[in-house]
């Protein structure tokens, strides 16, 4: 049966979900790479590491797939979003990517606002962060002059691999709109934002649907692997986005919950949406005139990770947060701030830092693992709690998708702290089934979106909140809105004294 990849070019690793046309996952493959931090706040990462992993993915599929090479008909991708590619005119990498993890940028962005904010706001409906592209651009033309004189070509991650693997540039509007510089209404680069801060628009892609097909194989490529058909490659979309698709989010009644290395709270909106002053963000979807909104947990699973690799590197996820349903709801009074490299949503602040509150000596390992899974959550509900407000609704169910996903006593914490009901899905890969879906799409198996839905979401599970827990959980979420202002001074005293 013919098949479809997904690549979900992730910030940890690049993962590839291998899909038949009834919607079945036939094989995954996985393969990482580093980031590097130069400097405090800096995040950046070699492209060529994420064309290196991507072969690895598919020689890795090769191996595992009897009839991989005879069947692939088309590739698409789901990627990290923001993150800034330069290249130079004979499409060179001329710096590493700069990640949207990377702080580096608070300058460019106090910029941005004082003299564009209105506009900018207006246009794009999202504010100035850290993490979006147009900052990352002005530090390169303020701080790299030299490597600004060079640049001819800039792009996001997965529009790279893609021209890696094609030989053409294009991004998709899911993608586009987070650099800061799309209108995301007319769906055009926004020439305003371009020419107030020197930016030739000719320096960025052609823009194209996320199912749009942006070429074939390269035929080193296809020789390389011995693909047999002619191997249709397709723009893809914000990871975001393409875990949206790929968890059925195509109304406004059910939220997703992602974790993976940042965490994201997200909601369907439709094409008329007004934007939320820049509290949310609000971006193109993958689906042709839609809209979704959300917010970000800069360090989700990467807090996690953070504890585990610091204080039990030797264990697993698995072993590390065993029997942490036997610790009670609040982890016996203490509570973690997950910022340890500052925040996104709702204090889009730099500077703030994490902390634990109430440690005492009856506090195990799993106590702090327990609280930072109940941190990240809180951290989330804040993005939930924003968007159930200002949009005036309350989400009942909510799709779990990520690595976070993978964990039965998170999936109870989280209906517990969100109070309602979390769906999972067959595969946890939720911005890899958006993605393969995007592929499917492209090649004409299915119609639309929602055709394509039908057949290839397939939900597993549900967890519903017990109510003890919900009502334990609002005491503490309570008492874990105010750390953030009791704490914003002294961390960013102590940022200073670094
Ligand atoms: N078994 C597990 N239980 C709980 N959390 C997990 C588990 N495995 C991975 N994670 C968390 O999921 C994150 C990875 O999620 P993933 O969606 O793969 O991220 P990304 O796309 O950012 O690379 C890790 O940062 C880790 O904290
Ligand atoms: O910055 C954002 C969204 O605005 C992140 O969600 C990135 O898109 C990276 O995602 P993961 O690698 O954590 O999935």
């Amino acid at each position: 049966m013919s098949y479809v990849l997904g690549i979900d070019l992730g910030t940890s690793s690049l993962k590839g979900l291998l899909v038949n046309k009834k919607g079945e996952v036939v094989a995954t493959a996985s393969s990482d790479y580093p980031l590097i931090h130069e400097k405090p706040g800096y995040s950046e990462q070699q492209p060529q590491d994420w064309m290196t992993a991507c072969e690895q993915v598919l020689g890795q599929l090769k191996e595992e797939v009897a009839d991989f090479t005879q069947e692939l008909e088309g590739i698409s991708f789901s990627g990290q979003m923001h993150s800034l590619v330069v290249l130079n005119d004979t499409h060179e990498v001329l710096r590493p990517a700069i990640l949207w993890n990377d702080v580096r940028t608070t300058k460019q962005c106090e910029r941005i606002m004082s003299e564009f904010g209105e506009e900018v706001l207006a246009i794009t409906k999202n504010i100035a962060l850290e993490g979006f592209t147009l900052p990352k651009v002005l530090w390169i033309q303020e701080e790299e002059p030299g490597i600004w004189a060079k640049v001819r070509h800039m792009m996001l991650p997965k529009d790279y691999l893609g021209y890696c693997l094609t030989g053409n540039i294009h991004m998709d509007y899911s993608d586009a709109a987070g650099t800061l510089m799309l209108d995301i209404e007319a769906q055009k680069w926004s020439t305003s934002i371009l020419s107030k801060f020197n930016i030739p628009t000719d320096y960025l892609p052609q823009l194209i649907d996320a199912a749009g097909q942006i070429g074939t194989l390269l035929p080193t490529i296809q020789e390389k692997f011995g693909f047999e058909k002619e191997v249709k490659v397709f723009a893809g979309g914000a990871d975001n986005a393409c875990a949206a698709l790929g968890a059925g989010i195509l109304d406004q009644e059910t939220g997703m919950a992602s974790i993976g290395t940042s965490g994201v709270f997200l909601s369907y909106e439709g094409p008329n949406n007004k934007g939320y002053q820049g509290k949310l963000h609000l971006f193109n979807h993958v689906i042709p005139n839609a809209h979704y909104s959300m917010g970000v947990t800069l360090a989700a699973g990467h807090s996690l990770n953070w504890f585990k690799d610091t204080f039990a590197s030797n264990e697993s996820f698995e072993s590390l947060l065993s029997d942490i349903d036997k610790i009670a709801p609040g982890s016996d009074g203490l509570l973690f701030t997950p910022y340890i490299v500052g925040e996104r949503t709702p204090h889009a602040d730099s500077q703030i830092r994490g902390s634990f509150i109430g440690l005492d000596t009856t506090h195990s390992l799993k106590h702090l693992a327990k609280a930072i899974l109940e941190g990240i959550t809180f951290s989330l509900k804040d993005s939930q709690q924003l968007m159930e407000v200002e949009s005036n609704r309350k989400f009942e169910r909510i799709v779990s998708v990520g690595g976070g996903a993978k964990n039965k006593d998170w999936l109870q914490m989280q209906a517990d702290i969100f109070n309602a009901e979390i769906i999972g899905l067959e595969t946890e890969q939720g911005p890899g089934m958006g993605a393969a879906m995007l592929a499917a799409i492209g090649l004409g198996w299915f119609d639309d979106a929602l055709a394509c839905a039908e057949q290839f979401v397939k939900y597993k599970g549900s967890t519903k909140p017990i109510v003890e827990n919900v009502e334990k959980y609002q005491q503490y979420y309570e008492l874990y809105q105010q750390v953030y202002p009791a704490t914003k001074t002294l961390s960013h005293a102590l940022q200073a004294l670094k």
